[in-house]
C-alpha cells in the first residue's frame, strides 16, 4: 500500500549521533523522493526505546566546529521530517525524551504503547540546556501554549496516560498493538487524496518550519555558544553522571 516502516536502530537507546542523524535524513529523503511511498511508520528496534533523543556525547567535551557540524544536520533532520509531503505516524515502542519526543511531535499522528515505565516530553530543563525554540514551537502547536510552558519549564516526562490526556501523544493501546494500530491509522489517513492533505499539512506547518529556515545559521551559532559554555559542559557531565551511576 506504499507505506515504508522505519525502524531506528542504534543501540543501546537509539541516541540521535551524527552518523544515525545523517543515515535516517538520507533514508527519509529516499523515501520521499520514491513516488510509490505515500506514508512511514516510524519506531523503533530496541526494546523498550524509541529514542534517548539527541546524543549527548555529541554535544560534551567536543569542539565549537563539530557542535556547529551536528546542530546542522539536526536541524536537517528535524526540517525535512516535519514539512514531509508523506504521512508520517509513530509507532512509540519505548522511552522518547527530548529530542525522541521531537522527532515523534513531527509526525501527523502518534500511538504510544501504554506502559508506564515509557516517558516522553522535551526534558531538556531537567539537563540543564534549553529546548530550542523550533522545538518550543512544535510543542506549543501541539499541545497549546500554557501545556507546553508548564512542561517545558519543569522538563515534564509524561506517562502514556497523562501524555494523551495533555495531546502530546494521539492514542495509547497496549503494547503488542502499537504497530497494528499505527498500521491501521495509516489506512485511513492513506484513503485522504495526496494533493488535499498535503497543501493542508503546509498549510499547518509552513510558518513553523520558515522560522527556522530564516534564521537557521544564527540558530546553530547560538547553540554552539550555547553548548560550549564551561556551565552547560558542567551540567551535561553531571547529567551524565547521573545516568552512569543509575546502573551501579
Ligand atoms: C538559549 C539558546 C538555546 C540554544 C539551544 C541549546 C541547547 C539545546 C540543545 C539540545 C536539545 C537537546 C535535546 C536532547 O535530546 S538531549 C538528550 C536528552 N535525553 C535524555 O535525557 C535521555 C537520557 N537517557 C535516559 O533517560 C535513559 O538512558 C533511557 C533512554 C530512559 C534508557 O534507560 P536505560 O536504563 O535503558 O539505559 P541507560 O540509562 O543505562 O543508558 C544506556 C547507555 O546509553 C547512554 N545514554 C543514554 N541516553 C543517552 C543520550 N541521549 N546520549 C548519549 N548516550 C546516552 C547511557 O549513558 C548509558 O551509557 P553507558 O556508557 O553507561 O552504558
Amino acid at each position: 500500500m506504499g507505506v515504508a516502516v522505519m525502524k531506528l536502530r542504534n543501540p543501546p537507546v537509539n541516541s540521535l549521533s551524527l552518523e544515525c542523524l545523517t543515515e535516517f535524513t538520507i533514508s527519509l529523503e529516499k523515501l520521499e523522493n520514491d513516488k510509490s511511498i505515500r506514508g512511514v511508520i516510524l519506531t523503533s528496534e530496541c526494546p523498550g526505546i524509541f529514542s534517548a533523543g539527541l546524543d549527548l556525547l555529541e554535544m560534551y567535551g567536543r569542539n565549537p566546529a563539530h557542535y556547529a557540524e551536528y546542530w546542522k544536520n539536526v536541524q536537517e533532520l528535524w526540517l525535512r521530517l516535519y514539512t514531509s509531503n508523506m504521512i508520517l505516524v509513530s509507532a512509540i515502542n519505548g522511552a522518547s525524551p527530548a529530542g525522541g519526543c521531537l522527532l515523534a511531535l513531527c509526525c501527523d499522528y502518534r500511538v504510544m504503547a501504554d506502559n508506564p515505565k515509557y516517558t516522553i516530553g522535551l526534558n531538556e530543563s531537567l539537563l540543564g540546556i534549553v529546548a530550542p525554540f523550533w522545538f518550543k514551537d512544535m510543542y506549543v502547536n501541539t499541545i497549546g501554549h500554557r501545556e507546553a510552558e508548564r512542561a517545558l519549564q519543569l522538563g515534564t516526562l509524561f506517562s502514556p496516560a497523562e501524555a494523551l490526556k495533555v495531546g502530546v501523544v494521539d492514542e495509547v493501546v497496549p503494547e503488542d498493538q502499537v504497530h497494528s494500530k499505527a498500521r491501521s491509522v495509516m489506512t485511513k489517513w492513506l484513503a485522504i487524496p495526496d494533493h488535499s492533505r498535503q497543501l493542508t499539512k503546509n498549510m499547518m506547518r509552513k510558518a513553523t518550519a520558515d522560522n527556522l529556515i530564516k534564521q537557521r545559521e544564527a540558530d546553530i551559532q547560538n547553540f554552539t555558544s550555547f553548548i560550549s559554555k564551561d556551565s552547560i559542559q558542567k551540567s551535561l557531565h553531571m547529567y551524565l553522571e547521573k545516568l552512569k551511576q543509575k546502573k551501579g
